[in-house]
């Protein structure tokens, strides 16, 4: 019998096309372009004199840079890079969901939602939350722009072979955690690069009772913790959220599939380089102080004394405290914000907008807070308005919009003025992300609802 396993090493295994030195040359079976990374890849290919090897494995979105308050984009540089997208697509024959399409969003959230992304693939973009996709059991890479253009000339990429760690969330976590209080409890156990140069595989009865979405959430951030990826192995949830794909294989083809996809694990006995353990059982919602992921500590805690840490940590610690204007020993729950963002690759999702509309349900966003809800494609808008959530957040006084990376970072109109602080549901809280002086706070979209409504850190709890 063959030694036993990882899932990463055997989707890994299954795509190297040459061992060269130093690295793989990996095939990718989806390749994932956007509008903020691509264009010097295009030129690159130009230069060459070469085409494009597989534009049906190729998929272009508009998100980075589009306005979500109209379909019209004002800023000329922005209007230059969705332009020379269109152009580039049109040139080469590559699918692109236009800013308005009916299939239009973040990149991370339309891939999936459309079933192009299947467990056992490779999947690559040039954007570090690629890893996204690894909730379906992909192996998904974010690439520097280079790689790109090797991309979209060969269909493969040369990478290091990455090191392999379980992550493992034991036992079951109480109603109120959330996929991103997962990730975020994980990130504040192993700090901001603390999964450097791995893989993750994510494991345990926390990870099995998530719905896709929900792992989604959780493979989104594992580039924040310094991995490579982050993987699920596939399972009824995966093979349930797949059938109902617009896009996925149907007939024999799925059967075919699916009976695949259901031998996609690691083997009992498979050694990881590497092993995280997390007792899911006593995590409590989390909240970011700092500017980095891992600087997260629990609703209930408090901005920490620098003190608590050692050598070049404490350092960062007081730099932290001091750009986001806080002061050791304040109770997370008494620090006001200005605005709240819920939306992002990490938490725009449908299962993200039901857990904000449920907690916003008959309240009102606090008086001077603005609260903007932005659906992470423009299928979840539709799916969301059907079901009437829109109503909810119109309601309740916050901004309904179209869908875009929008908050999550300052590429686009959608900026925090000032130092205003911000309670976010994205992934990266570093400085002058949201806006050059902006503070931004990581949370999930129940703790951002919730927070709109006090105008203060809150839980759902807290409201009643
Ligand atoms: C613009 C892009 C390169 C970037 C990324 O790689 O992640 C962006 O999506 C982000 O989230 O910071
Ligand atoms: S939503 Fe944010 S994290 Fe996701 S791709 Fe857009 S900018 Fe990057």
């Amino acid at each position: 019998m063959s030694r036993p396993t990882t899932l990463i090493d055997k989707v890994w295994d299954a795509h190297v096309v040459q061992h060269q030195d130093g690295a793989d040359l990996l095939y990718v079976d989806l390749h994932l372009i956007h509008e903020a990374t691509s264009a010097q890849a295009f030129d690159g290919l130009a230069l060459a004199g070469r085409r494009v090897r597989r534009p049906d494995l190729t998929l272009a979105v508009e998100d980075h840079n589009v306005p979500t308050d109209s379909l019209t984009i004002g800023d000329p540089v922005a209007s230059l890079q969705v332009r020379t997208l269109r152009r580039n697509c049109a040139e080469h024959g590559i699918r692109l969901f236009r800013h308005g399409d009916a299939r239009q969003g973040v990149v991370h959230v339309v891939g999936p939602e459309l079933g192009v992304v299947l467990p056992g693939t490779t999947v690559t973009c040039g954007d570090s939350h690629t890893s996204t996709h690894g909730a379906l059991g992909a192996l998904a890479f974010g690439v520097g722009t280079s790689d790109v253009e090797h991309v979209l000339a060969t269909q493969t990429v040369a990478l290091r072979r990455p090191g392999t760690m379980a992550v493992e969330f034991a036992g079951l976590p109480p109603d109120d955690v959330t996929a991103k209080d997962l990730a975020l409890a994980l990130l504040a156990r192993l700090g901001a690069n603390g999964a450097h140069g791995h893989v993750l595989e994510y494991l345990g009865d926390a990870v099995r009772a998530l719905s896709v979405e929900g792992r989604m959430t959780l493979c989104n951030m594992s580039v924040e913790a310094g991995a490579r990826a982050g993987l699920v192995a596939p399972d009824e949830t995966t093979l349930d959220y797949l059938r109902q794909r617009p896009e996925s294989p149907r007939g024999a083809a799925w059967e075919r599939a699916a009976a695949h996809w259901s031998g996609l694990r690691t083997d009992a006995g498979a050694v990881f380089d590497r092993t995280v353990r997390v007792d899911a059982t006593t995590l409590t919602p989390h909240v970011t102080w700092g500017t980095n992921p891992g600087q997260a500590v629990g609703i209930g805690d408090r901005v920490p004394d620098p003190g608590r840490f050692t050598g070049a940590e404490r350092a960062v610690a007081l730099r932290a405290l001091e750009y986001m204007a806080l002061t050791p020993g304040t109770a997370m729950r008494d620090i006001a914000v200005d605005t709240v963002f819920i939306g992002s690759c990490t938490n725009g999702r449908l299962e993200d907008l039901r857990a904000a509309a449920d907690v916003l349900r008959g309240r009102a966003v606090a008086p001077g807070v603005r609260m903007l809800v932005v659906p992470g494609s423009t299928q979840v808008r539709r799916a969301a308005e059907a079901e009437g959530l829109d109503e909810v957040f119109l309601a309740a006084g916050a901004q309904w919009r179209l869908s875009g990376c929008s908050m999550c970072l300052g590429m686009n109109p959608d900026r925090l003025p000032g130092t205003q602080r911000c309670a976010s549901t994205s992934n990266r809280n570093y400085e002058g992300r949201q806006g050059n002086t902006a503070r931004t706070h990581l949370v999930s979209p129940a703790m951002a609802a919730a927070t709109a409504v006090t105008g203060r850190f809150a839980s759902p709890a807290d409201l009643d």
